[in-house]
């Protein structure tokens, strides 16, 4: 393809999502009536669509419309580079006299008006910043393996076969990828489980837990398994994952393996025959605002009622694993939100609900830290 039809094809999908079409099923329906496009083309149109969703109001303010055209052309004029609208072959349409005008306010910042005065009040000064790390893509992080490898030997294997990485300040297991991260899922260092595509802040928050050594652990939203495999490598005595959608677990028994790592799947009904536990984590659901870098359509289709709903389905979450908690043992709360609502006000409630737990301590993480948005409240059961 050529970037003019790689332009092109963006425009149809992001058609296809303002129109209500989930982005990711809109790019599946292009890829299928283009089978000819190879996958640089396919990884080149996908980073092209969700620059424009991360930046969906300032693109279209300087396209001059809220369309698949309007917000490639928009992108264009923000980088300063050619638009490709040259009315070739599979190319857009030349330009005509279409207008656009520099974002102002909110639109600038790519900011949702609705959720801007939770976002301000929960970021103050971080909050201009924060919005603008938030339309720039997220980098690629990795998490070395320690049940399998050290860093140095993870970067080295990397670097064999082309990918190119620095340890990163926010953990000791983390990895920023600097060149080639596309050829991660082709390494030898991935196939052999030495590393794991992780965000630094995800790291960041495993690494924050009490030492897990010995203890009876449980990872309740475990989901795809990212935060339990991180925990599996502090060897904790035994680690049971769980998550309300068994299905999301299915990746975990072969990626433990690949991984080295020993993990229990339980299902809900079966927990309190496995309870109590030294230590739960709780990865609840939340609005993701911390990783709208990643998952910017989520940006757009949060609304306060949605978040509500968040807001309590958490505290039911955090109410039902306070049952399981050992004596002594610790409860930790984490979200990759930035909101106090789902964060600090969360943790607040918790400890008027549950004078059995103290609060013991809080870790804020925001893109400005280089990773995605976390929140971590460690709660300790008073024995
Ligand atoms: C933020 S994701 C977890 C991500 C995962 N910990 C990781 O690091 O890859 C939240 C998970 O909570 C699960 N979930 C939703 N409601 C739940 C509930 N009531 N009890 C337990 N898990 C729930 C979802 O299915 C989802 O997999």
């Amino acid at each position: 393809m050529t970037p003019a039809a790689r332009v092109q094809a963006a425009i149809e999908v992001l058609d296809q999502w303002l129109g209500g079409q989930p982005v990711e099923k809109a790019l599946i329906n292009w890829g299928r009536s283009n089978r000819y496009a190879g996958s640089g083309d396919r990884a080149a149109v996908r980073d092209l669509v969700f620059d424009a969703v991360r930046c969906k109001l300032s693109f279209a303010s300087q396209g001059g419309a809220l369309s698949g055209r309007g917000l490639m052309l928009g992108r264009a004029r923000a980088l300063g580079v050619d638009p490709l609208f040259t009315g070739g072959p599979h190319a857009p349409a030349p330009l005509g006299d279409e207008g656009g005008s520099p974002p102002q306010g909110l639109a600038a910042l790519d900011c949702p008006e609705d959720l801007a005065p939770a976002l301000q009040a929960a970021l103050g000064p971080d909050f201009a910043p924060v919005m603008t790390a938030l339309q720039s893509r997220a980098p690629v992080f990795l998490r070395v393996n320690l049940l399998k490898s050290t860093r140095d030997a993870a970067q080295a294997s990397l670097a064999a076969d082309g990918v190119l990485t620095e340890p990163h300040i926010l953990a000791d297991t983390a990895l920023i990828v600097t060149q080639n991260p596309r050829k991660v899922s082709a390494s030898k260092a991935y196939a052999e489980g030495l590393v794991e595509l992780q965000d630094a802040a995800s790291q960041a928050v495993v690494q924050a837990l009490p030492p897990l050594k010995g203890l009876n652990v449980l990872d309740y939203c475990a989901g795809g398994g990212g935060k339990t495999l991180a925990m599996a490598a502090l060897r904790p005595a035994r680690l049971v994952a769980h998550d309300a959608n068994a299905a999301r677990l299915s990746d975990l028994p072969e990626r433990a393996k690949r991984a080295g790592a020993k993990v229990q799947l339980t299902e809900t009904a079966k927990l309190p025959t496995v309870a109590p536990f030294d230590l739960i984590l709780t990865d609840v659901p939340c609005s993701g605002s911390g990783a709208w870098r990643r998952q910017p359509e989520a940006k757009w289709a949060l609304t306060l009622e949605k978040l509500a709903s968040l807001v309590a389905l958490q505290a039911e979450i955090l109410d039902k694993v306070a049952t399981m908690v050992a004596p002594g043992g610790a409860l930790a709360y984490a979200t990759c939100s930035l909101l106090n609502a789902e964060n600090q006000d969360q943790a607040t409630a918790f400890v008027q609900r549950h004078p059995q737990f103290a609060l013991e301590r809080q870790l804020r993480l925001t893109p400005l830290d280089g990773g995605d948005g976390f929140f971590l409240a460690l709660f300790r059961h008073k024995t």
